[in-house]
């Protein structure tokens, strides 16, 4: 099947994202669950996509084998076993689901806080061996008490609304969260110290990252209140297991519910054999209602962005709704034809790309244009695939630098995009606009007004003015057989330079470019294919 899109499922999904893209003609699906790195390594080289879930460990050896791989998907919110870094640098799309499974998991975190409160699983377990023993199990309430969420993203939010709902008072910690915002879901805002001294309930929401890496750790339980519980619904190396052992054994925590552990499953840990901790097999999102909604919102993203090319929520893009990404997709490739030339018209090395909208253009979210310009300046540059991902990595990594900006003034034209790129002692200026709102249209290049369709191959020379240039450069195409399909001189006025842009019907070989560069009237000559 070789214009076939291969999809590989490595982790088990529902059923529902599986039909879903059974429904698209040009995908094939297979799927293949327990892999290990090694069998991953051994599977992914002709897949277009992967999909996972938290089991599979997306590592930097799987992404390099994956030589075909444009897309991996993570059915859930957490994409700690998906090493981002690999994968944009490689250019691969990597999407999450980030709201599909947050109720279900905040409902998980408040089920575990009522847990902890009033023993329900020791309960049970002791009612299960012929016990009745109703004083051993006394409780305490919720309601009054104060929980302590650090993370205050999409699901330390539910968990706010849904404490607030029982009565408790809510603190919230998140250095990348205004006080506003906790203030509109009824929690005030704490550092990391002083809700750890003030709470009874402390539930964790936020991502694993190596600055979160053990975020609770010995000195952290020892500044939580005395009897405080502590849940975690987010990832296991936020907590220090070891830590949180001695501090249950001390009394010090009353309580622990663990969804998440560091080594999952947690065979042999210590936790197995202590009473005062609730266990749950990494449950947070297993509903039957967050399971199809992540299945399908994955299989959904993956497979557009497979068949269009579209990316609305992608973890390594910036986040572009899919109405802006289609309107301004004319302009994208405009941007992209732009950031060819101006790349073919410089040859040295380039320190800055700028990329200005004029117009109504200005408008528009610049952002997928401008990394459409960066990806025309670098492809021919570059032996290895640019794209929307790995663009704007690549440039950094090249020392360029990409900036942007918006002016509502009108130049001539409804909407002009133009690119400057900045080499040593050159900078060159392309500028373009849409013919019939569709048809890239070169109108300037530096001072000269130029115009032309963007496309096709282009002969470019820059060379003294004076009568007889471009009949020598005549001479030389009709003596090579390329026929001139049209021709654009440009003349400054304030200097003896003139520029000729002359479309051509076939590249021109290198023993004619160094023909003409010879020519004592040219200072710089290009062949352009664009
Ligand atoms: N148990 C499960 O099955 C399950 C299910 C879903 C999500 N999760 C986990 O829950 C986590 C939170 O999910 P979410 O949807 O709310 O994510 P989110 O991205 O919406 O929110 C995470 C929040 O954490 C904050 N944060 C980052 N670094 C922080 C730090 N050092 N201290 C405090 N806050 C910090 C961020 O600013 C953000 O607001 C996910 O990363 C995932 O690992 C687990
Ligand atoms: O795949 C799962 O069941 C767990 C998902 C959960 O950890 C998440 O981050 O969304």
């Amino acid at each position: 099947m070789p214009d076939t899109l291969q999809v590989l499922i490595a982790d088990p999904i529902h059923e529902d994202g599986r039909k879903l893209l059974a429904t698209y003609p040009d995908i094939h699906v297979d799927i293949a669950t327990g892999l290990d790195e090694e069998g991953l390594i051994l599977k992914i080289p002709t897949y277009d996509a992967l999909i996972v879930r938290s089991k599979s460990r997306v590592t930097r050896s799987v992404i390099e084998a994956g030589r075909a791989l444009k897309a991996i998907g993570r059915a859930g919110i957490g994409v700690d076993n998906i090493d981002i870094s690999a994968a944009t640098e490689h250019g691969i799309v990597v999407f999450n689901t980030p709201d599909a499974n947050a109720t279900t998991t905040a409902e998980l975190t408040v089920a575990h806080m009522m847990s902890l409160s009033r023993h329900l699983p020791q309960a049970d377990r002791s009612v299960r061996s012929n016990e009745w023993q109703p004083t051993r199990f006394v409780g305490t309430e919720l309601a009054g008490k104060t929980v302590g969420i650090i993370g205050f993203g999409t699901i330390g939010r539910l968990v706010a609304e849904r404490c607030a709902a029982l009565k408790m008072k809510v603190l919230a910690y998140d250095p990348y969260v205004t006080p506003e915002i906790m203030c509109q879901y009824s929690a005030a805002q704490r550092n990391l110290d002083s809700l750890l001294a003030s709470s009874d309930y402390v539930t964790l929401h936020c991502p694993l990252t190596d600055k979160t890496h053990n975020l609770i750790d010995a000195t952290r339980l020892s500044a939580m209140k005395s009897g405080a519980r502590l849940i975690n619904c987010a990832r296991g190396g936020l907590v220090d297991e070891k830590a949180l052992l001695d501090a249950l054994r001390t009394g010090h925590i009353a309580g622990a519910a663990l969804d998440v552990f560091a080594k999952e499953p947690p065979l042999g840990s210590e936790f197995i054999a202590c009473d005062n901790v609730v266990l749950t097999p990494h449950l947070g999102a297993s509903t039957k209602e967050a399971q199809q909604a992540v299945s399908v919102q994955i299989a959904e993203d993956v497979a557009k962005f497979l068949t269009t090319g579209e990316a609305e929520s992608a973890v390594n893009l910036p986040r572009v709704s899919s109405e802006q990404f289609s309107q301004s997709r004319p302009y994208q490739t405009l941007a992209l034809a732009l950031g060819r030339l101006a790349g073919a018209l410089t040859e040295a090395p380039i320190s800055e790309l700028v990329v200005r909208l004029f117009g109504r253009i200005a408008d528009f979210d610049p952002r997928p244009i401008t990394v459409e310009a960066v990806i025309g300046l670098l492809e021919s540059r570059l032996a290895e695939r640019v794209n929307r991902v790995n663009a704007t990595h690549l440039a950094t990594a090249q020392g360029i630098e990409v900036r942007e900006s918006r002016s509502q003034h009108v130049r001539d034209y409804l909407s002009l995009i133009e690119i400057c790129v900045v080499a040593p002692n050159k900078s060159t200026t392309v500028a373009g606009t849409l013919l019939g709102g569709r048809q890239p249209h070169l109108v300037r290049i530096d001072s000269y007004h130029v115009e032309a369709p963007l496309g096709g191959h282009f002969l470019f020379t820059r060379h003294r003015d004076q009568p007889g240039v471009v009949g020598t450069l005549g001479g030389i195409l009709g003596r090579e057989k390329i026929n001139i399909s049209r021709m654009n001189v440009g003349v400054d006025g304030m200097v003896d330079t003139a520029i000729a842009l002359i479309g051509v019907s076939a590249p021109l070989p290198e023993n004619a470019i160094a023909e003409i560069r010879a020519l004592p009237v040219i200072f710089e000559v290009f062949g352009i294919s664009l």
